[in-house]
């Protein structure tokens, strides 16, 4: 019966459908790609390395999803050793590496070593230290993690309890787990993988130096020593050969999480293991042979790099947000569901008897043996419901882009300010970064789960290549590799580069700073600007933020909500921002009415503080895309490019009026009637935008190896993947069962009454 299935075709073709949305939109996708991907020489990089990657078996995706969790980091294991001798093999600088990983997409045993463990050492090691240790972890001949969060703690570093107590006697520091609390959770990398960690501990020093306590007696008597901290450690943790757990040290992965299946997340406990003095990174602070803290250095550096990796986060979260709204547009182009309802009745309700198909519906009609076109159903794209759901977080992966862009000419054009010690800038580029990173992460982690849902049950199944998206894909969560592999330094303006590969998503929104956690700073940022604003209102404003503050200080008393609507009844593009804009200041002046005025508890303000700090956010990446569309690069575009992105900006802004409408009408910051035609409005720029919505996507240029989904691949040939998915790749299709209750037997005619199974439990 085979060759029964294999002649079927699907009852519509979804090539001829995306075709015929591609040829109904003049948008230049090719151009528009290179327009967004500009950076790094991407589109060429991810071409040039997918071919190598693609041609290795190794790297076959087809039957992943069915691998056990045990299997699946032996498989991560061997991929990140595969990504080591192709890069060799190839020649690969560290933007092919990160290619290379960003199109694994899965996170590596290895990432966190090229990542946190050289970066640390490279940021926090004395020149000796890097001298030392460098040249190894280049070489791979040691791999390390990032061993800083712990059972009891994660976000609260200051409460790590892993103790470092320096010896006066040998002149060495004993790393101690005092607690079960005390041991390390969730580092990457450490479970089975590395030989060396960096461990961040408290330093414990003696009260008094010259008075010799002994690291014993700290356990015995606390009182003798004193904490400074914690401050990161390099550490061996297993034998170069064996492998084995050094002596003292207890380590082992933490068991199955939500996805990150091909990731060694470990813990790890210390009995009193003994590491030399030159095991502290010292490059901002030392201890000197007599037992004292000498601290050099400004450690706002390690702030503002810190804040590097935040701003980096934008711009993957428009990759990652891309890459689910490609599949919804395209599944929801193909998939059809029901006919219109009102296809027989023209505009006054009148039925007629011989009425054309909707006009919504695509030109690739083809009668079928039921005497009904086929075409007849509607492309669930042309439902309002569903793109309401998809259509602004298209219009979001653009936004999030010209903000992306934005923070990383911000960061470098304040690194060279902050490098020649000049720290003014890293408040507000780390409060921009702090609340970008939770708002953008944010939106892209609920956009691929909102993306999954508007295409009905198929976005629930393997094939919507959504499950890894959100559980497995890499986590490119942190620093970009600072150093080539061959040991070449990266010139600073590359090794600060924009990092291309894409979080693991669904612990984007909790690792690198819990979201509701991060929000704080933003707002403590913020009240600190109002008071200086309120206390100094003649100053000329230095930055936008004391603009924006100035503004409506100045307007407070005679402010009237504003309106989006011209008088010509068209869009005002500049109102829209002002209406962000004043929003952000009135909430920001509540905040510190409550807080400096009233001295009401930080703790009782924490939900209006997180709303502040996303208002602000929102603020950054209306106002950046609005100036991103009077840009010589957007205005250089063919037509209707420009234009069409002037839609993705008016949807995403009217989109977010209208979800937060109340905080705007309470702040006065939009006028009733305003509010009213929101509903209208962004019907109005749903439809402008529905015809580009397939090209658009397009421009994002995510290869079909990539997505790895049925449902979103560029020839539209969805049915027949998914049934290809389920009937030839499917292993469990393989075996057939043993049914009968009373038989122990699970695998039929296997006769071993069900032991393979027994063995595994
Ligand atoms: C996949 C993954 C990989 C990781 N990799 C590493 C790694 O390689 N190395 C490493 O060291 N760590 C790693 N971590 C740990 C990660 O950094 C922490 O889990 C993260 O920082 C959150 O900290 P937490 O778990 O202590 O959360 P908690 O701080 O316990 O947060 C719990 C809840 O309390 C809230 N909360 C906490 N404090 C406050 C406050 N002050 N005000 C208001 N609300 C608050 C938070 O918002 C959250 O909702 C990883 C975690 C994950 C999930």
């Amino acid at each position: 019966m085979a060759y029964f299935v294999s002649t079927l075709a699907p009852r519509y073709p979804g090539d001829a459908i995306l075709g015929a949305e591609r040829a109904a939109s003049g948008l230049d996708s090719a151009a528009l790609s290179r327009h967004l991907l500009v950076r790094d020489n991407f589109l060429a990089r991810q071409e040039r390395v997918l071919n190598v990657l693609r041609a290795e078996r190794l790297f076959r995706k087809e039957y992943v999803m069915n691998l056990s969790r045990p299997e699946r980091y032996h498989l991560g294991l061997a991929r990140a050793k595969a990504i080591r001798r192709l890069g060799k093999k190839h020649d690969w600088d560290h933007d092919d590496y990160n290619m290379a990983e960003y199109l694994n997409d899965e996170p590596s045993p290895f990432f966190l070593h090229m990542t946190m463990f050289a970066t640390t050492i490279r940021e926090q090691g004395s020149a000796a230290q890097n001298k030392f240790w460098m040249p190894e972890t280049l070489s791979h001949d040691i791999i390390g993690c990032y061993a800083q969060s712990e059972l009891g703690h994660g976000s609260n570093v200051k409460g790590l309890e892993t103790t470092a107590t320096w010896d006066p006697a040998t002149h060495e520091f004993q790393i101690h787990s005092p607690y079960l609390t005390a041991s390390k959770w969730w580092n990457g990398g450490m479970g089975r993988t590395a030989t060396h960690a960096i461990v961040v501990a408290q330093l414990l020093l003696p009260r008094n130096p010259h008075l010799p306590a002994s690291p014993d007696a700290w356990a015995a008597d606390a009182e003798d020593y004193v904490s400074h901290g914690p401050h990161p450690f390099i550490v061996q943790i297993r034998h170069l050969v064996s492998h084995q757990p050094l002596p003292g040290i207890v380590v082992g992965d933490i068991g199955p999480k939500y996805g990150y299946a091909s990731m060694d997340n470990g813990y790890m406990l210390f009995d009193r293991v003994r590491v030399p003095k030159s095991a502290m990174l010292s490059r901002y602070a030392e201890i000197s042979n007599d037992g004292t803290l000498l601290r050099r250095g400004h450690p706002k550096m390690v702030y503002g790099s810190l804040t590097f990796v935040r701003a980096q986060i934008v711009m993957h979260a428009r990759l990652v947000l891309a890459r689910a709204v490609t599949v919804a547009v395209r599944y929801c182009a193909v998939r059809r569901q029901f006919g219109d309802r009102d296809r027989d009745r023209d505009h006054d309700g009148e039925r007629h008897a011989d009425a054309p198909t909707s006009s919504m519906s695509c030109q690739t009609e083809k009668n079928d043996v039921q005497g009904e076109s086929a075409t007849s159903e509607l492309q669930v794209l042309n439902y309002p419901t569903v793109q309401i759901r998809v259509l602004p977080l298209l219009a979001t992966t653009f936004a999030l882009h010209y903000t992306g862009e934005y923070m990383y000419s911000l960061y470098h054009g304040s690194r060279e300010t902050i490098e020649k010690g000049d720290f003014g800038p890293i408040a507000a580029l780390h409060s921009a970064s702090s609340g970008l990173k939770s708002l953008c992460t944010t939106l892209a982690a609920d956009g691929i789960e909102t993306c999954r849902r508007a295409m009905g049950g198929h976005g629930f199944g393997g094939g919507s290549g959504l499950v890894g998206l959100n559980a497995d894909t890499h986590p490119r969560i942190s620093k970009r590799w600072t150093v080539e592999m061959d040991g070449r330094p990266i010139p600073s303006r590359r090794r600060h580069g924009v990092n291309i590969s894409t979080p693991s998503y669904l612990s984007k929104p909790t690792v690198e700073g819990d979201n509701w956690m991060i929000t704080q700073q933003v707002a403590a940022y913020l009240i600190k600007k109002t008071t200086y604003c309120i206390d100094n209102p003649t100053l000329v404003p230095q930055d936008p933020t004391e603009e924006l503050l100035h503004t409506y200080l100045r307007n407070r008393t005679r402010h009237i909500p504003l309106t989006f609507i011209a008088a010509d009844g068209s869009i005002d593009d500049d109102s829209i921002v002002r209406i962000f804009a004043w929003r952000t200041a009135a909430l920001a002046y509540a905040a510190y009415e409550k807080r400096v005025r009233e001295k009401k508890p930080w703790t009782s303000l924490m939900i209006q503080l997180h709303n502040l700090s996303h208002a602000y956010s929102f603020y950054i990446l209306v106002a950046n895309f609005h100036s991103a569309l009077s840009s010589s690069s957007v205005m250089s575009l063919f037509h209707p490019t420009p234009s069409v992105l002037r839609t993705c900006f008016r949807l995403f802004s009217l989109h977010t009026l209208s979800q937060f409408s109340t905080s705007f009408l309470l702040t006065d910051a939009i006028s009733r009637e305003a509010v009213e035609t929101l509903d209208g409005r962004i019907l109005e720029l749903m439809q402008e935008l529905r015809p580009h919505a397939v090209k658009l996507v397009d421009a994002w240029a995510i290869p079909d190896w990539l997505l790895d989904s049925a449902l979103g691949r560029y020839d539209g040939k969805v049915y027949e993947d998914l049934f290809d998915r389920a009937h030839r790749q499917n292993p469990l299709n393989d075996t057939t069962f043993n049914v009968d209750w009373r038989s122990d037997e699970i695998v039929l005619g296997s006769g071993d009454g069900g032991k393979h199974l027994l063995a595994k439990l």
